[in-house]
């Protein structure tokens, strides 16, 4: 039975965690699924997988693509989609365009935003009006990398209470959920204690609702990943003896 928004809300009031990873494709994605993933992002973080250096360049054409074969894949989870850099800050208009197209050609339950300040809760009040459920993403925001960097926030008093103020905003806006990125654990578990919504945390310690890491961070596929990723299986040693393995075989003729 597919999950719905809803049902991550009555998780949270009932203390069950929720596991959420990302997924680029078709194959990982039905691997998640069939392993029990509750939530399955089409992160703009495939970036990493498509050879970027940060999520910037990820287009809406791009996600659609992914977002549409990871959808195949997926049974049971609910798929998510990040809109990416500028597809969405320029006008209520555009945001509507993007998450719309979004939703329409791939199936995804949902779109994910990325900030809390005032002009992205109006867009995101707007959209959840027009139907589009919407899940939120405040702390470190990577399509703001050129002005944040990857370091961690709210480290400060003021920048604490910000994070805190945005993720009360969300909330009112109407997200079904919230990504706590790169924050303290303390003023996660604040955030996590006064909304009602789920929060789903990503290096914000262990007092969310549930957490979120890239999979390619997880698998081990990554060249490198944040320090708050834990690498569960080293695929690059697996694959990369696979192949050297398959190549000695067709060198010396072993194979087939
Ligand atoms: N593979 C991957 N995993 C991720 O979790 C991820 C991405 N890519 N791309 C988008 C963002 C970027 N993320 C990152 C990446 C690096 C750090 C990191 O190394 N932070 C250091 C400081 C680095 C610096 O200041 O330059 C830290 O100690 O916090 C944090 C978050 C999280 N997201
Ligand atoms: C790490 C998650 C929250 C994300 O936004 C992504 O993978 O793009
Ligand atoms: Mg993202």
């Amino acid at each position: 039975m597919a999950i719905t928004t809803q049902q991550l809300i009555q998780w949270k009031q009932q203390g069950r965690s929720i596991v959420a990873l990302t997924a680029w494709d078709y194959a990982i994605a039905q691997l998640l699924d069939t392993a029990g993933v509750d939530l399955i992002l089409v992160g703009d973080s495939m970036a990493v997988v498509l050879g970027y250096e940060t999520t910037l360049p990820i287009t809406l054409d791009e996600m659609i693509y992914h977002a549409k074969s990871v959808r195949r894949g997926v049974k049971r989870a609910l798929v998510v989609v990040d809109l990416p850099f500028l597809t969405y800050q320029e006008s209520l208009q555009q945001a509507m365009h993007s998450a719309g197209r979004v939703l329409k050609e791939t199936g995804a339950q949902a779109v994910k935003l990325e900030g809390g300040y005032p002009a992205i809760a109006e867009t995101i009040a707007r959209l959840v009006e027009a139907g589009i459920p919407v899940m939120g993403h405040v702390g470190l925001t990577p399509q703001s990398v050129h002005q944040l960097g990857l370091r961690q926030q709210g480290k400060t008093q003021e920048a604490s209470e910000r994070i805190l103020l945005e993720a009360i905003a969300l909330e009112q806006a109407g997200v079904f959920s919230l990504v706590l990125e790169h924050i303290p654990a303390d003023l996660a578990m604040q955030i996590t204690q006064k909304l009602s919504i789920p929060t789903i945390g990503i290096g914000a310690g262990t007092h969310c609702d549930g957490q979120v890491l890239v999979t390619s961070d997880v698998l081990g596929l990554a060249e490198k990943h944040p320090p708050f990723a834990k690498v569960y299986t080293n695929l690059r040693e697996t694959i990369t003896k696979a192949v050297q393995d398959y190549a000695v075989e067709v060198r010396d003729r072993k194979f087939p």
